[in-house]
């Protein structure tokens, strides 16, 4: 087995995915060409900024923006679902948590809960892996797991968990984030965990979400940060201070930021490439991730916007095992120890432990 494929084998979990950053390019440039075609985008302008590799943190919001045009609709929003999940199945990814914006289209007829509802639909259609979801049996049972989709015959052994958090952009009203918020308690016997902040970090105050995250933690959601995509250090500790149940990124920390991280010991979703293509972080060797894992910090290698980015969850695992010198066993455990983080129940986190034990003795470990 190469290199390359061992980590494909390796069994993973994916726990800070945006729906519309996890597009494939392919998908991406057909959207754009059919827009074209209907006079809605100049098609040969939107190319080569869909296949442009590097982007500074500022030009990834405003492909965000174009991306948010090629998806506008029901129908465009089901078929990413399908494909995302399918591609993260392909390569081992045994748990995903995959987050993403609801949004509002009048012109599309479109409100939270129906672009949710094409979520759901997209989930439904994956064909290559069952998908594990949460099914609302009965009132009495809520939570119970079962596979939400056909997937065809010869794939029906191959299975992948699936649950969702709901983000607010931080580009969004109180109102609009609390109205987000109780969207996904009305969706949690559908498998619906938590929350998730998120959006372009210069934008937006940290007490305009508090509010509804107050909200959402009170009834039970798991919520998720990005925090410290700039250098802000009054919004991270404030953010810190909330105690959410993990952070994303984690880049611009100064002392009494870590110290406060480390003492709270939260979690943090490891995003290597997306933090060296937008320049927040200069180089690996010098990435928070080799002090994190030195203090056994709770970590998750993560890839944010796998299509953005173009990487996949395999190649950040293997990226990091070169970068930081960390052996095969290494990068097992560390898979493994993801599973601690996740905010599916305890019955999921055992099935996936089981999933890990059968295949540690085939991996050559
Ligand atoms: C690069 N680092 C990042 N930092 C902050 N927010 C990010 C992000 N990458 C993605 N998003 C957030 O996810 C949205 C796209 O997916 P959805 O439309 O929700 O599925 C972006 O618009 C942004 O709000
Ligand atoms: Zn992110």
């Amino acid at each position: 087995m190469t290199e390359a494929d061992w980590f494909v084998a390796l069994p993973k979990v994916e726990l800070h995915a945006h729906l519309n950053g996890s597009i494939r390019d392919s998908t991406l440039l057909e959207l754009a060409r059919d827009l074209g075609e209907k006079g809605i985008i100049v098609f040969s302008d939107v190319e080569p900024v869909i296949l442009k590799d590097d982007r500074s943190l500022l030009e990834v919001f405003k492909l965000f923006d174009l991306i948010h045009i090629l998806t506008t609709d029901h129908k465009t929003v089901t078929r990413i679902t399908k494909e995302v999940v399918e591609d993260f199945a392909a390569e081992n990814v045994v748990y995903l948590e995959i987050r993403t914006t609801p949004k509002t289209n009048n012109s599309k007829g479109m409100s939270k809960q129906s672009y949710m509802e094409a979520v759901l639909e997209g989930l439904k259609s994956v064909s290559t892996v069952a998908v594990v979801f949460s099914h609302g049996v009965n009132e009495k049972n809520p939570f119970n797991s079962d596979v939400i989709n056909n997937p065809s015959s010869e794939t029906q052994e191959k299975k992948i968990f699936v649950r969702l958090l709901l983000s607010i952009d931080r580009r969004e009203t109180t109102e609009a984030a609390m109205e987000t918020v109780k969207l996904a308690l009305d969706m949690r016997h559908l498998g619906v965990v938590g929350i998730d902040l998120s959006g372009n970090p210069v934008i937006g105050k940290w007490d305009t979400f508090l509010p509804a995250l107050e909200f959402a933690k009170t009834q039970g959601l798991s919520i998720t940060l990005h925090c410290g995509e700039v250098p802000n250090p009054e919004e991270i500790h404030a953010m810190l201070d909330f105690q959410p149940r993990r952070i994303g990124h984690a880049c611009c920390f100064g002392d009494g930021e870590w110290k406060k991280l480390k003492s709270l010991n939260i979690p943090v979703e490891i995003c290597l490439t997306s933090n060296i293509k937008t320049n927040t972080i200069s180089s690996l060797d010098i990435h928070h991730f080799a002090d994190l894992y030195k203090w056994k910090h709770p970590l998750v290698i993560c890839t944010d916007d796998f299509g953005v980015f173009s990487t996949t969850l395999s190649d950040e695992y293997n990226m990091a095992s070169s970068a930081f010198g960390l052996t095969k066993r290494d990068m097992f455990e560390l898979s493994r120890n993801a599973i601690d983080f996740i905010f599916a129940d305890d019955g999921v986190k055992r099935e996936l432990q089981e999933i890990f034990a059968s295949t540690e003795r085939k991996l050559g470990l």
